[in-house]
């Protein structure tokens, strides 16, 4: 079995596949990804897209999609979308998604994420995505609330058919207290930084009680992957005789986690993720190699204030 065919239950009921595909993507890959999602799509076998507005890859995705659709490679049910609402457009939400839908050439999205619990002063486009005064400091919309951005999602949910599930990501569990606190609707997911280096162990046990799904962003620790050096990592997979990478999907899929990873190399996405059987033992090391050196590689200033641990190492 491959670690695809992996599907998690959301608390819609709904079902997420456990493994999505990572759709960051910088210029110089900028050619290579309509053929990459293709590849993850058709030989692949992803059932599951992670993009958003900031990525501004929704067009691109959006030109695969119709493609596959109309010569019926593919069905709009077959896969599972998931965007998301960035902090410059903390004020519409609804517009955010809409341009999204637009892009994506998608009736609906089967989950909608708060990017970030914060707000950017931006225009009524978003724009600019990271607003910044002279000295170069990110400009935060004066006296807004972050759940001011939950709230208006909980009315797209319940009140349109623009998205199937709503969600959050980069919230702590003192947030997610808050806004469980304030508001009458769960999210589905907490879209959050998780890896062997960073195993969110206090977060992981606090979205399970409260059903709520994790998704472990930059697996593999982004640019360079530093994560599948890991020598645990490395060992594991001699063990298993699979490639590092599947050692750290399945370390996520096991644990009833969705995990997100990101390539363009066609080859790479052909070869999928076999499902791999880690024992609890192995688990807990996985997750105890992190405590004992947590670094988080995902360091965007504008997260400075929110509070996260081993931020900026
Ligand atoms: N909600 C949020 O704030 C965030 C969400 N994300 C989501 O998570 C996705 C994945 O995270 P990323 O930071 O993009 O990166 P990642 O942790 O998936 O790592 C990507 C890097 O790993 C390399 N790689 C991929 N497969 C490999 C393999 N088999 N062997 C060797 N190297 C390999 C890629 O070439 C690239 O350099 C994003 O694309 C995005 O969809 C990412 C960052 C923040
Ligand atoms: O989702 C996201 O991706 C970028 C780059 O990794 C990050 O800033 C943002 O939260």
């Amino acid at each position: 079995m491959s670690a695809l065919d992996i599907d998690i239950t959301l608390n819609t009921g709904a079902k997420i596949p456990a493994v999505g595909f990572g759709t960051v993507c910088f210029d110089e890959f900028k050619s290579q990804f309509k053929d990459a999602l293709k590849a993850a799509l058709l030989e692949g076998h992803y059932r599951h897209i992670d993009t958003a507005w900031y990525y501004g890859t929704e067009a691109l995705i959006g030109e695969v999609l119709q493609e596959l659709f109309e010569s019926g490679k593919l069905k709009r049910e077959d896969i599972f979308v998931t965007t998301k609402v960035w902090p410059s457009f903390w004020k519409d939400p609804l517009k955010s998604l809409e341009k999204s839908l637009h892009d994506l050439r998608l009736d609906y999205v089967d989950l909608f994420l708060q990017h970030w619990p914060l707000a950017f002063e931006g225009d009524e486009n978003g724009l600019p995505a990271v607003p910044k005064d002279a000295e170069g400091n990110v400009k935060f919309a004066k006296g807004a609330d972050y759940l001011s951005t939950w709230k208006k999602m909980i009315l797209i949910y319940k009140n349109t058919t623009k998205t199937r599930a709503i969600g959050v990501s980069n919230y702590t569990p003192k947030m997610l207290t808050r806004l469980l606190k304030e508001t009458d609707v769960v999210p589905a997911t907490n879209q959050v930084e998780l890896h062997p280096h960073l195993p969110q162990v206090e977060l992981v046990k606090f979205c399970k009680e409260h059903k709520i799904v994790v998704e472990a962003f930059s697996p593999l620790g982004g640019n360079g992957a530093p994560n599948l050096k890991i020598p645990l990592v490395q060992q594991l997979a001699k063990k298993y005789n699979v490639p590092a990478v599947d050692i750290i999907v399945n370390y996520h899929a096991q644990a009833g986690r969705v995990v997100l990873p990101r390539s363009q190399n066609v080859e790479r996405i052909k070869k999928g993720f076999s499902e791999v059987k880690l024992t609890e033992k192995e688990l807990a090391e996985l997750d105890q190699f992190g405590i004992d050196h947590p670094k988080r590689f995902i360091n965007d200033v504008w997260g400075n204030d929110l509070g996260f641990e081993h931020w900026g190492q």
